[in-house]
């Protein structure tokens, strides 16, 4: 099975407004409500893709009832989620149906408790028995420790378990240090870990800090991968209107699935790309359009790139 990590796991909420005015009352007109956090939309759409699929974390609270509940629901992927005291946290999308434009507001999340931390990686070990690849991902909530990719991505290579790493911020640097097979930061992340906005340099930059590859999910340019192999840049044949919440974390389901089916990296690449773009296309977070991505995934384009400079 493939497993996936969300230790900020939340209920996504899904509001469209009209219009967005800052400083209004506003009607919403659709609610959508989602299990979500990056990793348990990797998980989803693993699972769509047809992997066994396991996602842990942590969940409480009246929001992480309902959250498990969506998951049981909606999903074929297994929940291994550890029980915490304090309430899974909300993540609200709101879109606006006029420009298509999405303003994104994200909970801090319950605070874990050290009893709670060592049930998790308790858990987190006896998983990696049965894993082919984790995915670690999204944010940490309050009192887990900001090196804690690092200690599970030693775990998981300490068990024969590559790993993809999708965070942000200092997590990520950490992470980088375990160095993971894999990372999949966006621009403004890989930007903000490098000090640089050149997309290629950057990438390059952000491997010599650890991970043995790394691929940069970069909007409507589509991904750009730097490995040991080679470095790629596959572009979507247009551009995609629509909710860009989750599109990161098909693109993770698509390097990570590819990983494990040991496609060429060109073939991780396209797939990656058309899964993202079906979600940009999808009403909620953390879904694809099934026949966009099938009729994407011919045409997306890959380029060589150079890399080292
Ligand atoms: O706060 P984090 O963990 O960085 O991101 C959480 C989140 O915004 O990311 C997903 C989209 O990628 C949403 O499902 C989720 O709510």
């Amino acid at each position: 099975m493939i497993l996936t990590v969300t230790l900020n796991a939340a209920l996504d909420i899904t509001y469209r407004v009209p219009r967005l005015h800052p400083h209004t009352t506003h009607r919403v007109t659709e609610v959508a409500e989602r299990p979500g956090g990056k990793g348990l939309n990797v998980a989803r759409v693993l699972a769509a893709l047809g992997h066994r699929t396991v996602a842990t974390g942590f969940a409480g609270g009246g929001t992480g009832e309902a959250l498990r509940a969506l998951l049981a629901q909606e999903t074929a992927v297994t929940d291994a989620l550890v029980p915490v005291g304090g309430a899974t946290r909300r993540t609200v999308a709101v879109v606006d149906a006029g420009t298509g434009d999405t303003t994104q507001l994200n909970e801090p999340g319950p605070t874990v408790s050290p009893t709670e931390w060592a049930a998790f990686l308790g858990t987190y070990r006896e998983l990696l028995g049965e894993a082919r690849a984790v995915a670690l991902c999204g944010s940490l909530p309050p009192g887990v420790p900001v090196d804690v990719y690092a200690r599970l991505t030693r775990a998981a290579h300490a068990a024969g378990v590559p790993v993809l790493l999708d965070t942000s911020g200092e997590p990520l640097r950490r992470g980088l240090a375990a160095r993971p097979d894999l990372a999949k930061p966006n621009a403004d992340e890989l930007a903000a870990l490098t000090g640089s906005t050149e997309p290629l340099r950057a990438a390059r930059d952000a491997r010599r800090r650890g991970a043995h590859a790394v691929a940069a999910s970069l909007g409507a340019d589509g991904m750009l991968a730097v490995t040991a192999d080679g470095a790629w840049q596959a572009t979507p044949p247009r551009r995609f209107a629509g909710n860009p919440t989750g599109a990161g974390d098909s693109a993770v389901a698509g390097l990570l699935s590819g990983l494990v089916e040991e496609l060429p990296w060109p073939d991780r690449l396209c797939r990656a790309v058309a899964l993202s773009a079906a979600t940009v296309r999808a009403p909620a977070a953390g879904e694809f359009d099934a026949t966009t991505y099938q009729e994407l995934l011919p045409h997306v384009v890959v380029t060589d790139r150079p890399a080292v400079a």
